[in-house]
């Protein structure tokens, strides 16, 4: 790719977890950026905060709005005053409980937001866009490391009656709508990033994961007990088939994420062939919730209490990715591992216990 400097990125949901560490590290590579968020699940101090990591010169070309991709009005206002080259499409909500209980809030915002977005893109020639899936496509899998040409087994019946969380078929189907519109119409190039599980925390301690109410996930709720914010962990399930018995998975630090979506933007500008190609990122390294909790124990010098409980509905006994496609074709690999995860996160929790928040 040529110089970045002028490049001009949308990031949708730019104000959240994954977005606002991306954004940081778009600023530092010269892009320019521009966030639509609604703020449904961020607060606008996240988007200062990255001002601040950034210094003034670089701030000034960032750029937020608060709108909703729900709205097209909002997204169109955005792309007539100007050109984007790309979208990083982060906007949607990802709440597993909620999800259950409220299927069209979660089809509505996160389908009629991303189909939303795709035709104001297409109307304004922008074509290219870089997504956030997750490894949650892979439900179960029969064999790991997770490789990209898995078959999605979750799209069969069974699978997703049996493996799958009813919850997360959204993902899915946002996979399946973005290789359909790639096939339709194969100017577009996407590229479809199926995050692990993302944790850690700007290295400055001043971003990091803010959820409300009680998290779901497993390093802010270890998050929330070391800061007294919660009791004690539920470790969710003792007798998977693995050494330790918790379950396995393959925790990525956020700022890999954050430099893997710069990787995929540059593989979008330099290869006119993309097409709609999936990529992993994780670390290839799977970790129990058990070495977790004692690797998170170390970090902060706090002592975890944990219960042991049984097995959390439709979770995978072991997870973790195959990095092999995006190191050979993204040139991108995880740098960090799980200490530094833990350090990070840690350093966040300690100097903002109650996340953005400024009290109780
Ligand atoms: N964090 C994870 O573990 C994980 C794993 C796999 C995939 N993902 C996906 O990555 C994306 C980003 O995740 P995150 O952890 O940063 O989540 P997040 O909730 O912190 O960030 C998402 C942002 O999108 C905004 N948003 C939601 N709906 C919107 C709408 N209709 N219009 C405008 N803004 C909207 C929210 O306010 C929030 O700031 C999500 O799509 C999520 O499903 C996340
Ligand atoms: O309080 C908790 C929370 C989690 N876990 C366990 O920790 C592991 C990791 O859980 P979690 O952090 O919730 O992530 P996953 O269940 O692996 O994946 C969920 O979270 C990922 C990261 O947000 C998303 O990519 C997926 O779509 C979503 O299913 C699992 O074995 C859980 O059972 C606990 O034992 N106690």
């Amino acid at each position: 790719m040529g110089s970045s400097v002028e490049q001009n990125i949308l990031v949708t949901g730019g104000a959240g977890f994954i977005g606002t560490h991306t954004a940081v590290q778009l600023l530092k590579e010269g892009f320019k950026v521009s966030i639509i968020d609604n703020l449904d699940n961020s607060v606008i101090e996240a988007v200062d905060r990255v001002r601040e990591l950034v210094g003034p010169d670089l701030s000034k070309k960032l750029e937020f709005t608060q709108g909703d991709l729900r709205n097209k009005g909002d997204i169109e206002k955005l792309f007539s005053k100007q050109r984007f080259d790309a979208v990083i499409h982060f906007a949607g909500l990802k709440a597993v409980g909620e999800s259950v209980g409220n299927p069209r809030r979660y089809f509505d915002n996160n389908l009629v937001g991303t189909i939303n977005l795709y035709e104001t893109m297409a109307k304004h020639n922008c074509k290219m866009m870089v997504f956030s899936s997750s490894a949650t496509v892979y439900g179960q899998p029969e064999k790991i490391p997770c490789m990209e040409d898995f078959e999605l087994k979750a799209m069969n019946p069974y699978g997703r009656t049996k493996s799958q969380p009813y919850s997360l078929l959204w993902q899915l189907f946002l996979e399946e709508i973005a290789r359909d519109i790639q096939a339709a119409e194969p100017e577009w190039r996407i590229v479809l990033l199926r995050y692990f599980n993302p944790v850690g925390a700007h290295e400055s301690g001043r971003i990091g994961e803010d959820p409300k109410g009680i998290p779901n996930n497993l390093m802010p709720y270890i998050q929330q007990v070391a800061v007294g914010r919660l009791p004690e962990l539920n470790v969710y399930g003792h007798d998977y088939p693995t050494e330790d018995g918790s379950a396995v998975r393959d925790y990525i630090h956020v700022m890999d994420l954050a430099d893997g979506h710069i990787a995929a933007l540059r593989k979008l500008f330099d290869d006119p062939k993309i097409g709609c190609t999936a990529y992993n990122l994780g670390t290839g390294r799977g970790t129990s919730v058990l070495e977790m909790v004692a690797a998170f124990e170390k970090a902060s010098g706090k002592k975890i209490p944990i219960k042991l409980c049984p097995r959390r509905l439709g979770d995978a006994t072991a997870v973790y990715a195959s990095t092999e496609k995006a190191e050979k074709e993204l040139g991108w690999k995880a740098k960090y591992g799980v200490e530094e995860m833990c350090r990070d996160q840690w350093n966040w929790a300690n100097n903002n216990p109650w996340g953005y928040q400024k009290k109780l």
